[in-house]
């Protein structure tokens, strides 16, 4: 895919998604948690990218929600869908569905839904949810112990990208490899010629090394595999609890991740531990077993009588001659048994084999002397030994593991993809079952909804009234006030965008014709200016070109000017929608003066007080069809003038 074909994305982001595995898949799948792992591509960015994508592939022009009103529908449904996602991931991935005029959009997530509505949102599975988030790729990963060789410069420079966590050496000769083979406890060289070289250390020869480079740093994997363990388990609670198989073997999984640390370690290995262990304990062991070999000698030189010749004396007093005669000569056991005791004390408490007691051997010895004191270079030769012996270990474990985990990389993401999206459906499902949904139909012209509740009022949901409405062409919605006719323009609102969005809507039923673009005016805050006037009436003169395939809902465009004014312009806006066979919703409390200036014959619907209860109207919810509606003066003018006797308000009933 051309990435900047993608609306708003430049040549920067392009490039980012281009450094992504499959970014066309990605892109494709709304997977906005993939989009995301791009560098420089934030979730929220991703949401919009991938919405981008969706609407290119089927042919959107993004061009639905015409109006700030509408845009406020579709943002308020949106946030009563992410309020049902666990995970950032669920919320982000539901801003990629949206009220798309394109059937096969609309399909596509009708076909999600239907299968997301049978999800049974257990709370066992929401808790799991909690924890999974997107997997991170290993990052900060630095090899110091191995290192790469190579003659070549070029492969030089391939082999810093393919494999930047190793150091990267370059050699002009094969003296140069003993001194590496010194220095690192593994050195690979990625030379052919080199093949078969005696060499000091553990140098291989690996010519196919780029090819394969995650074989080289098992590291990656493990961190991998360490710094997402609890995403990871995270995910595979969540199948757990929701009873799905995912692609991982879920055993063989927890099995693995008990054998890495939380560095990305192994653990539970005796002889790294071992070796681990006498590497950091090797200098307290020494001092330990230089005080253990004193103490014998104090012991020894403190029990004993010691004799000296007078020549001895004599060299002892005028020549300034050391006691280590006199010691050699005298203790000599005693000596060599302290000896023996230090370097026991060594190979016993780090716990040493044969090989490595030799190096011991060293340590402690040479002629008779007091205080005994211990080689400081043979102890260092050991730790080398020990850490190139342990550095080995760990890479050979860590190979080894690594390669069994790269079997479960696909199917761990696989894995944790699946949960994520389960927690997308979850939130449809959710919705679906707070709110009483039903899947629409999608046909017809304007819409008719059976029973429908708007979540979006201010009543608790469980006390709202069910709505019956049914509109074709252009109407008028007339009413008492308070009676619901804002609230009647927001269900219809909702329904209709959360249809074109391709999911579940809050009615009993509902059926609704497929709209271009839908236009929701808002109640204007009191009169406007003539400046602001002009400019609305130019809006409106731009709705009514092309009108076709719109659904315009208007609430009490009479609040921008004069009634009498007002009356005629809505007048001449529905006269013009009517032409065009657009279908309209106009609130309105002028329905006869807009009957009156209309060239044709403007349907009316009304909704009715069904009376007044302590000075509270009671009000059928549902809009009755070709009805004017009583307004609420007429309502109380009614009620005095069947509470009193005074002809007044009998006179004035009358003209109404
Ligand atoms: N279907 C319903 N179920 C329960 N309560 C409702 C319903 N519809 C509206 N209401 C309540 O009535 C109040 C007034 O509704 P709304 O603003 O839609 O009336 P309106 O007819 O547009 O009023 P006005 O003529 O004053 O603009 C809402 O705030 C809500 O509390």
């Amino acid at each position: 895919m051309e990435f900047t074909a993608i609306p708003g994305v430049g040549e920067k982001t392009a490039a980012s998604l281009a450094e992504l595995d499959d970014a066309d898949e990605a892109l494709r799948r709304g997977d906005v948690a993939a989009i995301a792992r791009s560098p420089a591509i934030t979730e929220g960015r991703a949401a919009a990218i991938a919405r981008g994508a969706i609407r290119r592939e089927h042919g959107d022009d993004g061009g639905f929600l015409a109006t700030d009103r509408a845009r406020e529908i579709y943002d308020d449904a949106l946030g009563l869908l992410q309020d049902r996602a666990v995970t950032t991931y669920g919320e982000k991935r539901l801003e990629t569905f949206f009220p798309s005029t394109e059937q096969s959009r609309i399909e596509e997530v009708r076909s999600f839904a239907t299968t997301a509505m049978k999800r049974d949102p257990e709370p066992a599975i929401l808790d799991a949810l909690d924890g999974v988030e997107p997997l991170e790729p290993a990052e900060g990963i630095r090899v110091r112990e191995r290192c790469i060789a190579t003659t070549d410069a070029e492969r030089y420079a391939e082999a810093k990208n393919a494999l930047p966590e190793l150091p990267v050496e370059v050699i002009d000769e094969r003296r140069e490899l003993g001194e590496l083979g010194r220095s690192y406890s593994t050195v690979y060289v990625l030379d052919a010629e080199f093949a078969g070289i005696d060499v000091e250390g553990d140098v291989r020869v690996v010519p196919d090394a780029l090819e394969h480079p995650e074989e080289f740093v098992p590291e990656r994997t493990l961190s991998f595999f360490a710094e997402n363990r609890d995403r990871l388990l995270a995910a595979a609670a969540v199948h757990d609890a929701a009873g799905t198989e995912p692609d991982c073997d879920i055993d063989s999984l927890r099995a693995a991740l008990d054998r890495v640390d939380e560095d990305g370690g192994i653990v539970g290995d005796e002889e790294l531990e071992r070796l681990s262990i006498a590497v950091d304990d090797l200098d307290a062991a020494v001092s330990t077993a230089e005080s253990v070999g004193n103490d014998h000698l104090r012991d020894a030189i403190g029990e004993r009588d010691v004799t000296i010749e007078g020549t001895d004396f004599l060299s002892l007093v005028e020549q300034g001659a050391r006691v280590d005669s006199l010691l050699s000569r005298e203790l000599a056991d005693d000596y060599d048994q302290a000896v023996a005791l230090a370097r026991e004390h060594v190979v016993d408490s780090l716990d040493l084999d044969a090989g490595e007691a030799e190096f011991v051997e060293r340590v402690f010895g040479g002629e008779p002397a007091f205080p005994l004191e211990h080689n400081e270079e043979a102890v260092s030769r050991l730790r080398t030994e020990l850490t190139a012996d342990r550095d080995r270990r760990a890479n050979q474990l860590e190979t080894e593991l690594a390669a069994e985990l790269r079997e479960l990389r696909a199917p761990v993401e696989a894995m944790v993809d699946a949960a994520l999206e389960l927690d997308v459906e979850l939130a449809v499902s959710r919705f679906a079952r707070d709110f009483d949904c039903v899947m629409p139909t999608l046909a017809g012209e304007g819409f008719e909804i059976e029973g429908g509740r708007s979540p979006l009022l201010d009543v608790p949901f469980g006390e709202v009234d069910p709505v019956d409405y049914g509109v074709s062409g252009v109407t008028l919605l007339s009413g008492v006030n308070s009676g619901g006719k804002t609230s009647t323009l927001d269900l219809v609102g909702l329904i209709v965008v959360l249809a074109h969005m391709g999911l579940p809507v809050p009615a009993e039923g509902a059926r609704v014709g497929r709209v271009s673009e839908l236009h929701y005016y808002a109640k204007s805050q009191g009169t406007l200016d003539a400046g602001a006037f002009e400019s609305t009436l130019r809006e409106f003169g731009d709705l009514v070109e092309g009108a076709t395939g719109r659904l315009v809902l208007v609430d009490e465009l009479e609040s921008i000017t004069e009634p009498g004014a007002s009356a005629k312009i809505i007048a001449g806006i529905l006269e013009a929608l009517d032409e065009q066979g657009a279908s309209a919703v106009f609130v309105s409390h002028l329905a006869d003066g807009i009957r009156e200036a209309a060239g044709f014959e403007v349907a009316v619907d009304g909704i009715e007080a069904v009376g007044l209860v302590d000075g509270e109207l009671r009000v059928d919810r549902s809009p009755k069809k070709d009805h004017l509606a009583r307004s609420t003066p007429e309502l109380i003018v009614e009620k005095l003038a069947d509470e009193t006797e005074s002809g007044f308000y009998r006179d004035l009933l009358e003209k109404f």
